[in-house]
């Protein structure tokens, strides 16, 4: 199949967007839809080498974000004329485990799972009916955060919860970032020259979602989110682990129903509740007692589950660190690894401070545990399974 795939990746605040031909791996345009529903948002979109074309004005929801990017398109080109569409699905729930032709029938079954993920499946789902409508005879393709997680065993995906809600109501964990983790593992073996198939990594995607999974021969066999992205690691508005005792304790001294909990630990827990900002720039920039705190317990978090998935595995040949906060931000890397030299984890400062962007590790050469850093790619992946699925 020639030509290139349009790939659209909405996020809860953002939509980015990327042409991707396969086949020749030219990109030929990319853009950004950043502050969605704030008052002044920003539009980024590249062709090439030239200066990028910007529009700020408000998007109040993602439709206005989506428009905006076709506009991007007719005015600055190039001509959109894509032979697909691939949309990142976060959640695929029990049914979806590979990338699917998208027809009603499946844009139905992603509704039904939105109260499983309430940032992100309504928002995927904006941009589905937006390509559908702008291009109704292009296939579309789903590709699921959720699917590289089919292999996790049932000890991992089991719930210690009564048998009733397993069984009748399908609660159990699935686990995200998973378009995310299968790049970077590929990668991570290319990387270090070894066959993927025997390899045990830690990926760690830090971004505004925040992941920690333990991967095995390629295969997903552990990871910190659990039915819904709210589980795991402390993130930009969503509070990851908490006792799940809270919701009961706060119906009865404060009155808050479950809903009021649940949506309070989604969009006004994590890094903004801690210091006030979801984003990792700003909390860094600061030197108070608030800030530090956040951090503190941004990186402890990270480090246990480093050390559990240590555990599960047995050995760990490497720990990958993508996303925006794992490949900008040293000062988190070094916390979360730093004095791990027992484990044969280290962090050498002067690669970690000062390598450069792109593919690279961090750890001192001939560590036990390769630290790499490598950029995250979900459009390209994204990309190359709706290819895939389609050739
Ligand atoms: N140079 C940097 N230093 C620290 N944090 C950074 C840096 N660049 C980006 N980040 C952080 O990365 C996070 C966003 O990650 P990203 O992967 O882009 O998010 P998304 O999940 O929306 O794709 C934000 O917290 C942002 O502050
Ligand atoms: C699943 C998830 O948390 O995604 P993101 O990091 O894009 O919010
Ligand atoms: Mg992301």
């Amino acid at each position: 199949m020639a030509g290139c795939i349009l790939v659209l990746n909405t996020g809860s605040s953002s939509i980015k967007y990327e042409l991707v031909d396969v086949t020749t791996r030219e990109r030929p345009a990319a853009g950004l839809v950043e502050r969605v529903g704030e008052p002044v948002g920003r539009l980024t979109h590249r062709t090439g080498d030239g200066p990028p074309y910007v529009r700020e004005q408000p998007f109040p929801g993602h439709g206005d974000g989506l428009e905006a990017m076709m506009r991007a398109f007719e005015e600055a080109g190039p001509r959109l004329s894509p032979v697909a569409v691939g949309h990142r699905v976060v959640h695929g729930g029990t049914r979806f485990t590979e990338a699917v032709l998208v027809d009603d029938e499946v844009v139905t079954a992603i509704e039904e799972l939105a109260p499983l993920a309430p940032l992100h499946n309504p928002v995927n789902l904006a941009g589905i009916h937006l390509a559908r409508k702008a291009f109704p005879d292009v296939p579309q393709v789903a590709v699921f955060d959720t699917a590289f997680h089919r292999t996790l065993p049932p000890e991992a995906h089991t719930y210690a919860v009564p048998r009733d809600w397993r069984e009748r109501l399908g609660v159990r964990r699935f686990g995200f970032h998973g378009t995310s983790c299968a790049y970077v593992s590929r990668r991570a073996a290319a990387v270090l020259g070894r066959d993927l198939a025997g390899l045990n990594l830690i990926v760690l995607h830090l971004g505004n979602g925040a992941s920690a999974t333990a991967v095995s021969g390629g295969r997903s066999v552990d990871t910190s989110m659990g039915m819904t992205p709210l589980e795991g690691l402390v993130m930009g508005t969503r509070s990851g682990d908490v006792d799940p005792a809270l919701a009961g304790y706060l119906a009865r001294v404060d009155g808050l129903d479950a809903r009021a909990v649940e949506h309070a630990l989604t969009n006004g827990g994590g890094l903004l509740a801690l210091a006030g900002t979801r984003d990792m720039r700003e909390v860094r920039a600061r030197d108070d007692a608030e800030a530090r705190l956040a951090l503190d317990v941004y990186t402890r978090r990270i480090r246990k589950y480093v050390g559990a998935y240590y555990a599960l595995l047995g050995r760990v040949d490497a720990i990958v660190l993508t996303g925006g906060i794992g490949e900008h931000d040293a000062a988190t890397r070094a916390a979360c690894l730093g004095g791990l030299e027992r484990l044969g984890i280290a962090v050498d400062p002067a690669l970690n401070e000062a390598g450069p962007d792109g593919e690279r590790a961090v750890s001192p050469p001939g560590a036990e545990v390769a630290v790499l850093v490598i950029p995250t790619d979900e459009e390209w992946e994204i990309a190359r399974q709706a290819h895939a699925l389609l050739s």
